[in-house]
């Protein structure tokens, strides 16, 4: 549906001969991300810490841009290792990226990932982690890309055509429309992200800037294979209910066009739709009748939805038995 719809609006993110930053674009949705606009004609720098994973990736998005031949004048490529989740770190990575591209005109912020597990037994180290991964690690380099942007006009490489708009974007997730047990230490740090997005969007129309979030649902990465090593069983029974995990590539690709047909939070499946729809609250949807018909029949669904989801839960109690009467 959102391919679909994308024929009939103009492209509200038009990518060819663009600078865009990704961070975390060294593996997974940032990586395919970096891939995808490379392809079209964007000149990326990439943030990670890994330096090995992040020349791997970068061989696989000069090969994009090599193929490319010459297609797109200009285009470059920028490798920059800094931890996000420390404000001088995304200073100065955000700085690196410029020196090597020039202006940003788009930031996505893809850097975070999840550690399930049930919140009494984490530590509050991890809790406090969790929040560094996700949340730190996207808010202080969007504020240190704002200010840049906003200090300054949106380049107009073709004097006669009007400036592109500027974009922050950030990467939620879907358990932050629809709790999912086991996400307790990640959920809040991408809810936080979704309500910044509301709230920065607006101070953002003062700048001409657009802030949009993505939302996607599973996702076959290595954070993905990572996390699975330690998620609850119950997490991934629920996961198991729900959509099947999209690669990296096809969650790019479905968040691109949801961006460029100007949705604030890009979902990628049509459940993910349905649970924005009865969501949305006021962020802005493209879209009118079929989204406020989409939301009644959400708050229905969602009824069911969270039912199924806390039966799988009780089943799980009942099978184990109360924390205190396990041995
Ligand atoms: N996979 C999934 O099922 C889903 C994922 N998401 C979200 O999508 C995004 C991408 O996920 P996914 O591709 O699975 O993630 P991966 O774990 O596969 O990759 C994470 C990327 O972020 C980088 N990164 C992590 N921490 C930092 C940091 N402190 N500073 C700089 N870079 C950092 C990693 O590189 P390095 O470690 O070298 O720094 C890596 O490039 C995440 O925000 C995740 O929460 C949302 C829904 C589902
Ligand atoms: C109206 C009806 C709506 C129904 C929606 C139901 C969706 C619930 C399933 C959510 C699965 C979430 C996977 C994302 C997890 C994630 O972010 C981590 N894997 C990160 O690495």
């Amino acid at each position: 549906t959102s391919i679909s719809m994308g024929f009939f609006t103009s492209n509200q993110m038009p990518v060819a001969g663009r600078n865009v930053v990704i961070t975390g674009g060294s593996q997974g949705m940032g990586k395919a991300a970096a891939v995808l606009l490379a392809s079209q004609g964007a000149s990326v720098a990439i943030i990670a810490r890994d330096q090995k994973k992040l020349a791997i990736a970068g061989e696989e998005i000069q090969s994009v841009i090599d193929a490319n031949g010459s297609k797109y004048p200009g285009q470059k490529l920028a490798i920059i290792s800094a931890d996000l989740s420390e404000a001088d770190g995304a200073q100065r990575a955000i700085s690196q990226a410029e020196a090597q591209l020039g202006e940003t005109e788009i930031l996505w912020c893809c850097a975070g990932g999840a550690n399930p597990g049930f919140f009494k037994d984490y530590t509050p180290a991890e809790l406090e982690a969790s929040m560094k991964t996700n949340y730190w690690s996207a808010v202080f380099i969007a504020h240190a890309t704002l200010k840049l942007m906003a200090s300054r006009p949106p380049p107009r490489p073709d004097a006669s055509k009007p400036a592109l708009q500027r974009k922050i974007i950030f990467t939620s997730s879907l358990v932050a429309l629809c709790p999912v047990v086991g996400y307790s230490s990640y959920v809040g740090a991408k809810a936080a992200l979704r309500a910044l997005t509301d709230t920065l969007r607006q101070e953002c129309l003062l700048y001409d800037i657009g802030v949009h979030c993505c939302c996607p649902g599973g996702i076959l990465t290595p954070g993905f294979e990572n996390e699975n090593l330690t998620k609850p069983d119950v997490t991934k029974k629920i996961e198991e209910e729900d959509d099947k995990p999209q690669t990296p590539e096809q969650v790019a690709l479905i968040c691109l066009n949801e961006l460029q047909r100007g949705e604030t939070l890009p979902i990628t499946t049509f459940l993910a739709r349905a649970a924005r729809a009865g969501s949305i609250g006021p962020t802005p949807r493209v879209g009118f009748v079929f989204e406020v018909i989409l939301s009644w029949i959400a708050a229905i669904v969602f009824i069911f939805v969270r039912k199924g989801h806390d039966a799988i839960v009780i089943k799980e109690r009942k099978a184990k038995g109360l924390p205190w009467e396990q041995k």
